[in-house]
This record gives C-alpha cells, structure tokens and sequence, in this order.
C-alpha cells in the first residue's frame, strides 16, 4: 500500500461509527483512489438504511482526508451493500409496452452527457467496458448512471453485483439502484431471477427502453453510460431517435473480423447522426502472469489502425486479462482495484474527463 493509502486508512481509523467501530475496522471503505493530489473512495454501508444516517460520518472523513498534507480535493460518495428494506409501496410500474409517441429526440431531464458503448459483434466486452468505465468515472469523483439496454441479455446486475429490485414509491418512477457509487438500471433487476428469459416483441422492447431512459429518477447525473446489446438493430435505432446522445464509443477486438463488424456499427451511428467520441481496444496484448511474455491472442493495434483510417479518436486498449473476467463475474468490476487493467480504464475515465464529455 502506497503511504499516502496508507495515511488516509490511518485517517479513517479515526472516524467513529454511533454502532461501534470505525470506518476502516469496520471495512466500509471501496474504491480508494489516489491521484496526484486528488482523493476519491466510497463508504460503503452494510444497508440503505444504515447509509442514511451516516451523512455526518462521511463528512467527518471528507474533512479529515481533505486536512492531510498533499491532499487537494477529495471526493467522497456513501452508498450501500446489502438490499434495503422492502418498500413502503411494492413497485408497481409495468416494465415493457408500446412506446409513446414522441416528436424527437429528448434530452434525459437532469443528466449532463449520456454515452452510448456499442459494437458491432457480440461477446467483444462492451458490458465489461461500460461496468469498468462506469466505475472508473465515479472513482474520479463524476455522478455516474449506467443503463443496461441489452434487454434480451442483461449482464450488468452480475457484473455489478447487485439484483436489489428498483423501488417505484408513487408507481410512476423508478428510483434506480446503487452499486460501487454508480446509479444503475437494468431489466435484469425486474426480472424475478437471472434464470428468467425475457421474451418480447420489438415494440415491448423498445417500449421497455424508452421508460429506463424517461421513468427512472437518474438525476442529477454528470454522465450515463449506456451498455447496448451487439449489432445494428431496434434499440440503437431507438435510442437515437428518442433521446439525445452526445456520443458513441465503439467497442473492438483487434481481429479483422470484429473490426469488420465495428465498421457497421459506426456507419449506422453516422447515418442516425450520434457522434463517435472514439474506438477502444479490448482483448489487447495478454500478459503471462508466470513469466510475463506478452502474447497478441488476437492481433494488435488493428482498432488504433482503423481510428486513424476513420479520422475517429482512439480511446485507449485494455489487456485480455483474467482479472478482468473474474472480477466480472463476481460482480467487482476490475476497475475497483490497482494494477495495470483498473489504471488502463482509470486513463480511458480521465481522457473523457478532460475532453469534457463525462
Ligand atoms: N479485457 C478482457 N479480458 C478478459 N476477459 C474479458 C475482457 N473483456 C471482456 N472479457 C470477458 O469476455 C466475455 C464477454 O464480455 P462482455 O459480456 O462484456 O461482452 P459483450 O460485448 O457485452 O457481449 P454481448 O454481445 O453478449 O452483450 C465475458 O466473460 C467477459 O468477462
């Protein structure tokens, strides 16, 4: 642990809990990050309830950190781990119908930026992505929502590790669930186990889409990251049409394949007018974790090659990694840690910050 991890820890120690314990004995800090003379972690609380009622605390620890030597600005967030009480009112709002209809595309009320992370081939890492992206941006202090558009196969609910189900108090909005400091929404979080197959028709779907964008309270938001299921298909379209994007991010293998296929997936946000913000490399260079060989499992460099042939930006490349996977199946996203894949997503995070776009 570096010493300035060492001496915020130290710092949290001090922090005392009206149950016992402190902050750090009670392990409720995630999320510890160091940068430069900018701090961010999160206080964890074992339930919403919990969470509430300690707004002091998290002051408390705020202001000691900020009074450290080295320490600029600090950012901390309070959230909860476990599932909260059931609600007064059982969530009565009906997921999925017709969409309304509505004359253009609309701003999502209170959010700054929405970025849609997309792909043309299946299975390249856009929920991986966007569950590390998200979690990168918050660790920097961002508000951060994340939508699962991928109806038919929603995966954030496991990578993020949360299956709490969404309340909706006056059965016209759904307050969306917390996980890791990021505000999330998901039809995987409706569904009454992961077992359960959604089986829709395109205009449910879309219908379903439209209420997780307009009927959830995201706000306020400095940015929603938007996972979208693989392809050129209803809910791109839609999600063009109905609501303002400020942009695409294009997910990619290096293979020609999967470039090939990434090719779609930006002619079909050019001809609907989204913006690409730029292109990423997943499954770059793999590193042996035995004797450190670094292997090209599926070529490298084509996406840098293919941004520069578009004129787009190239966003970074994260390494084929089985942290990475692990730590998304088991609901951490990788992110969430140190080494070299959280600081490849935490450089992608701070790129988008300093364009200004999350
Ligand atoms: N950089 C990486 N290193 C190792 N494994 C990865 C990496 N990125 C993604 N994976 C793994 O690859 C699999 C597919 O990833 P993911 O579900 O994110 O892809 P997707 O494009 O969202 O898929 P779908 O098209 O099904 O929505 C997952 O098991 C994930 O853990």
């Amino acid at each position: 642990m570096s010493e300035m991890r060492e001496k915020i820890m130290g710092t949290l120690s001090t922090i005392a809990l009206p149950d016992g314990g402190d902050l750090a004995s009670r392990d409720m800090v995630r999320a510890l990050s160091v940068d430069g003379g900018a701090v961010s972690f999160v206080i964890e609380a074992p339930t919403p309830e919990q969470a509430a009622g300690m707004e002091t605390q998290r002051r408390a620890a705020e202001a000691a950190v900020a009074a450290l030597d080295g320490v600029e600005r600090v950012s901390v967030i309070l959230t909860a781990h476990g599932p909260a009480k059931p609600a007064p009112q059982a969530p009565n709002l009906k997921i999925g119908g017709h969409p309304k209809p509505q004359a253009g595309p609309l701003p999502v009320p209170g959010v700054a930026s929405v970025i849609a992370i997309a792909s043309g081939k299946g299975g390249v890492g856009k929920s991986t992505l966007s569950s590390n992206l998200a979690v990168a941006l918050a660790r920097q202090g961002r508000k951060v929502g994340l939508l699962d558009a991928d109806i038919l196969g929603p995966s954030q609910p496991r990578m993020m590790g949360t299956s709490q189900r969404p309340s909706s108090p006056d059965g016209e909005q759904l307050v969306p669930v917390e996980a890791h400091g990021v505000k999330m929404m998901s039809i995987g979080l409706m569904l009454k186990s992961d077992r359960e197959a959604v089986v829709w028709r395109g205009p449910m779907l879309m219908g379903a889409l439209q209420q997780m964008m307009f009927q959830v309270d995201w706000a306020p938001l400095d940015v929603l990251i938007i996972d979208l299921p693989p392809g050129t298909g209803d809910v791109q379209l839609t999600l063009a049409q109905k609501s303002q994007i400020t942009g695409a991010i294009i997910v990619s293998t290096p293979q020609d394949v999967a470039l090939l296929d990434a090719r779609k997936a930006i002619d079909m946000f050019d001809k609907v007018k989204v913006p690409i913000l730029g292109l990423v490399e997943n499954m770059s260079t793999y590193v042996c974790p035995n004797c450190g060989h670094e292997a090209h499992l599926f070529g490298h460099g084509g996406v840098r090659d293919e941004a520069a042939e578009l004129g787009a930006p190239f966003l970074g490349e994260i390494p084929l990694s089985l942290e990475v996977r692990l730590a998304g199946d088991s609901g951490s996203p990788a992110a969430l840690g140190d080494g070299p894949v959280a600081d490849a997503y935490a450089a992608l995070a701070r790129d988008l910050v300093a364009r200004g776009i999350a």
